[in-house]
């Protein structure tokens, strides 16, 4: 099983959100997801999991989420989107360059995720690009983001203009999930008055992906690299590259 087959809705190792002062709403989709998992007859080893109150809530429920053998990315989802974003929480990990977006590791979730917050000053973004076959998810902790998603270019395709095929906004709170599966972004800050940070969590992590020219649809091998490792500064030259996939327009 690759990893990608790994994150259908788990079954032997079930892991839950209650929803804990929900309304009517809230409640029942709780009890739909109960259902859904119920009928596949998973009452082994189940475990409740709590709104996060606080950014250290979000890291230790992620843990134990990803401690099973399947992942439930809805779950994910879920879960992330239930923090609601303090500053004071995540404020030492958000360091801003004037040139480029960074990537700021928060926690290396056990070897099973990499979480990060990603700061953009005004008008900063990412060069389109792949996912390494891992799954993404992005949440924004302030600020509004916009991505653009794009399909692969093909072979048949030559030198090509690539096209965003949709463009979804993203405004605090919210989380949005992309994999290889369902094709490229990039995502920008497109205020010129505002800045934007954002969570981010990788699984599996990686540490290498592919960067697109949206002129020609050629694609590169890009590293990338942590401005700073839960909260300190990454040492020059210790890192490789940069750590952004920054378009020629930034
Ligand atoms: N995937 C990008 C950020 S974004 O544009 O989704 C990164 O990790 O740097």
């Amino acid at each position: 099983m690759n990893e990608m087959e790994s994150f259908n809705h788990c079954c032997s190792d079930n892991v839950h959100m209650l929803k804990s002062s929900g309304s009517q709403s809230d409640m029942q989709q709780y009890s739909d997801k109960m259902d859904f998992e119920g009928h596949n007859g998973c009452e082994e080893d189940e475990i409740t999991l709590n709104p996060p109150q606080n950014l250290q809530e979000l890291i230790e429920g992620l843990k134990v989420i990803f401690s099973k053998e399947k992942v439930n990315t809805d779950l994910v989802k879920d879960f992330m989107t239930s923090y609601k974003s303090n500053i004071k929480e995540w404020k030492k990990f958000a360091k801003f360059d004037k040139h480029r977006y960074t990537r700021n590791l928060v926690d290396e979730g056990n070897g099973k995720f990499n979480l990060m917050v990603l700061c953009w000053n005004e008008a900063q973004g990412s060069s389109i690009h792949s996912h390494a076959n891992s799954h993404c998810l992005m949440k924004v902790l302030d600020g509004t983001v916009q991505e653009q998603l794009y399909d692969w270019p093909t072979e048949s395709d030559g030198e090509h203009k690539m096209v965003p095929q949709h463009v979804n906004q993203y405004p605090r709170n919210q989380v949005a999930y992309i994999n290889d599966d369902l094709g490229l972004h990039r995502v920008e800050n497109p205020s010129h008055s505002d800045k934007a940070v954002t969570l981010h969590l990788y699984s599996p992590p990686f540490d290498e992906c592919e960067s697109f020219d949206e002129k020609t649809g050629h694609k590169n091998k890009a590293r990338v690299t942590f401005w700073s490792k839960f909260g300190h500064r990454t040492p020059f030259g210790k890192t490789g590259v940069d750590a952004s996939f920054v378009p020629e327009n930034n």
